[in-house]
Formats: C-alpha cells, sequence, structure tokens
C-alpha cells in the first residue's frame, strides 16, 4: 500500500503537522516538516523529538525538520498545510512559489477564516486552482496519535488519484484513512465541532450530569447539520466520523484544546485567560464568533451557539447557555439532525 517514492511536506510544527509528518516518515515517504520557529527546529535536531508539542515522541529518521520553506516543498507529491487557520492563507501563499504546480495540497486545519467565512479547500481553490485538492478531518487528537492509539480518519477531495496518494501515505495499521467526496461537508464538521467542545468543557467544569452531556452532544450535532444544510453541505457526512466521530471526541477528551478552554471558563476563568494558559491553538474561539454572525445574518436557529457566544464575549453568566437551550423559544421542538421540510 505504501509508496516509498513519496516526497511529502507538513507545514506547521504544531501536535498535529509533527504526527501526520510523522506517519508519513514511517511509511517510508521522504518526509519534510516545515516550521517558522527556530528555536523549535534546534530542539528537534537536538532531542529528535518536538519537546514543546509532543514530549517524549520520537521522530523517525525519514523526516527532516526545515525553517526554509524552499526545501520543505520542493519537488513535493503532496504538500499538507497543518497552521491555524488564520495562518493558512499566507503559509500558503509562500509554499506555492516553490511547490511543482502538480502537487497536491492537503489541508489539516480546522477552522474558518475571519472575515470572509471560507473554509480552507476554497482558499486552496482560490489561490492554486490548477493543484489536485484534499482536507483531512475526523476524530484526530494528535497526541493519541503520537501514543499509537488505533484512529481513524477522513480524506476528502474531489479527485480519487489524490485521495488514495492520501491513503498510501498516511494509511497505517494503526491509522485508517476513509474516503468521503463532501469536502465542504467535511471541513465544516471539523470547524463547527470546535464550538460545541468548548461548552462541554464547561459542562465538565461545572459537574453536569451524563444526561446533560448527552443532551448536549445531541442537540451540539443537530444544530451543526442545521447549519451546515443551510451552507449546502450533505448533512449525512456530518453523522460519520468528521461529524459525530469528531465531535465525541472533542466534547469528551480533556486533551482536546477547545475542552480544555470551556474547563477553565467554566472553572471562572475569562476567555483570555483560558486562551494564554492553553498556550496552543483553539479554533473554536473565533469559529463562534464567525458562525454566530453566519447565523444571524440566514436567520438560523442555533440556540447553543447563541448562548455561548453570550459568555465568551460578553461576559455574561454560564447559566445563559443552558437558559437558551432549555427555555428557548422555538418554533417546534423536533427531535431531527435537520428540518426535514
Ligand atoms: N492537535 C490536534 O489534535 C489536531 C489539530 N488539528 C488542526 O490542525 C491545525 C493546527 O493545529 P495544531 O498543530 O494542533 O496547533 P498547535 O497549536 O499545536 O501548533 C500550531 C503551529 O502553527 C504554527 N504557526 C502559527 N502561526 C503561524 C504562521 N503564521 N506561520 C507559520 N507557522 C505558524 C505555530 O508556530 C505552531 O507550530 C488547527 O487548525 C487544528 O484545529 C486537526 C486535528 C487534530
Ligand atoms: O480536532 C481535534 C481532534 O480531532 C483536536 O481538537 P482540539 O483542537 O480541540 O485539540
Amino acid at each position: 500500500m505504501t509508496n516509498p517514492a513519496a516526497k511529502i511536506a507538513v507545514l506547521g510544527g504544531g501536535s498535529f503537522g509533527t504526527v501526520i509528518a510523522n506517519i508519513a516518515a514511517q511509511n517510508g515517504c521522504d518526509a519534510r516538516l516545515w516550521m517558522r520557529s527556530e528555536k523549535q527546529l534546534e530542539d528537534i535536531l537536538e532531542t529528535g523529538m518536538n519537546s514543546r508539542y509532543l514530549p517524549k515522541y520520537e521522530l523517525h529518521e525519514n523526516l527532516l525538520p526545515t525553517n526554509d520553506l524552499a526545501t520543505a516543498v520542493h519537488d513535493c507529491d503532496v504538500v499538507f498545510v497543518a497552521v491555524p487557520s488564520k495562518a493558512f492563507r499566507v503559509v500558503l501563499e509562500d509554499a506555492l512559489k516553490y511547490m511543482s504546480p502538480s502537487a497536491g495540497l492537503v489541508s489539516l486545519t480546522k477552522g474558518i477564516e475571519p472575515h470572509s467565512f471560507h473554509l480552507m479547500s476554497e482558499i486552496m481553490r482560490e489561490m492554486a486552482p490548477k493543484h489536485p485538492i484534499a482536507v483531512i478531518s475526523g476524530p484526530n487528537l494528535a497526541k493519541e496519535i503520537a501514543q499509537g492509539q488505533l484512529t481513524a480518519t477522513v480524506v476528502a477531495s474531489k479527485s480519487a488519484a489524490l485521495r488514495h496518494q492520501v491513503h498510501d501515505v498516511l494509511g497505517s495499521p494503526r491509522f485508517r484513512v476513509y474516503a468521503n467526496p463532501d469536502i465542504y461537508g467535511v471541513e465544516l464538521a471539523g470547524a463547527l465541532k470546535n464550538i460545541y467542545a468548548i461548552v462541554s468543557g464547561m459542562a465538565g467544569a461545572l459537574g453536569m450530569g451524563e444526561n446533560t452531556r448527552a443532551m448536549l452532544m445531541t442537540r451540539s450535532l443537530a444544530e451543526m447539520s442545521r447549519f451546515a444544510v443551510k451552507m449546502g453541505a450533505n448533512p449525512l457526512t456530518f453523522i460519520g466520523l468528521a461529524g459525530m466521530g469528531d465531535l465525541i471526541v472533542t466534547c469528551t477528551s480533556p486533551l482536546s484544546r477547545n475542552y480544555r478552554v470551556g474547563y477553565a471558563i467554566g472553572q471562572g476563568y475569562s476567555l483570555k485567560q483560558a486562551v494564554k494558559q492553553l498556550g496552543e491553538t483553539a479554533e473554536g474561539v473565533n469559529t463562534l464568533r464567525m458562525v454566530k454572525e453566519k447565523a444571524d445574518e440566514l436567520g438560523i436557529d442555533m440556540p447553543l451557539v447563541n448562548g455561548l457566544y453570550e459568555v465568551v464575549h460578553n461576559n455574561q453568566n454560564v447559566d445563559l447557555i443552558a437558559d437558551h437551550l432549555m427555555l428557548g423559544e422555538r418554533a417546534q421542538d423536533v427531535d431531527f439532525m435537520f428540518d426535514q421540510e
């Protein structure tokens, strides 16, 4: 299955970029990991580990860490982008200067671009219209992948050749790659679930019971699907790994950074303090703001988003989320995943 000749690069030396680059290296690829921080590069070259993000996780000898973008992407068959959404466009713009025109582009990023409401596939399509593109999303906590826990992900692309290439580069007995043609749905699911992981973290900090947490997760899925349908995604994607799978893992695991931000707010910290003490990317904070604006614009009923927005951005008491969910006025209270007209 593995294609030992594949040359790949991963842009972004955080926890997810590192683990994905290392899987490719373990699979026999010529893998490069680009990061902007010189200090981090020195650490990796010295210790063979990316200790800031994944302490004790040994990097394979096939993996070349670099902070030279041209070296990283030169002659690559596939370039994976794993930087936070706010940096995606600038990093891609730079990388395209040095990439082969036929290289596949794959986003690992789970977020929405501020202001434009573009998902990463839309940015890739706009900036690199000739390159085949794909996105990867699913229940993929980087730290668990690094521990060798059995994990599945989803690759979505219109290009069957790129889907197969990604499968060959990343698939292994511990990392299963499933395919889905619904690019927009797969990446929208990955971005939206971060919002609900924050809510779930708050519920955890407040000691809420399992009935409550089950209700929260299920109504989160309904709310995400309702939004997705209005945005043109396939709602069935939301009951697969990229939707329900990722929602479950990020709403239940303290390894999720979004969950941790919610937990800290539930303990009484401000958003600013919660994000600062995390020191890593929690995409849900910005995604919340953008989804709230879009839902208001399109008139989509999103009680959890509305309640969380008031708490996070307008300093309201956390009880407001429960009030929105339990007492909010609805046209009808139906237990459907999305409107069935
Ligand atoms: N960590 C995880 O378990 C998973 C993360 N993701 C997604 O992957 C994306 C990246 O997340 P992580 O690797 O977890 O984040 P992280 O917080 O561990 O690392 C982010 C990395 O991006 C770098 N970076 C930030 N701005 C940059 C810029 N302007 N230019 C170059 N590098 C820049 C940082 O220096 C850091 O190395 C996010 O969208 C996240 O939602 C997706 C699946 C799993
Ligand atoms: O997307 C993830 C797991 O699938 C990682 O979630 P966090 O960004 O909340 O850590």
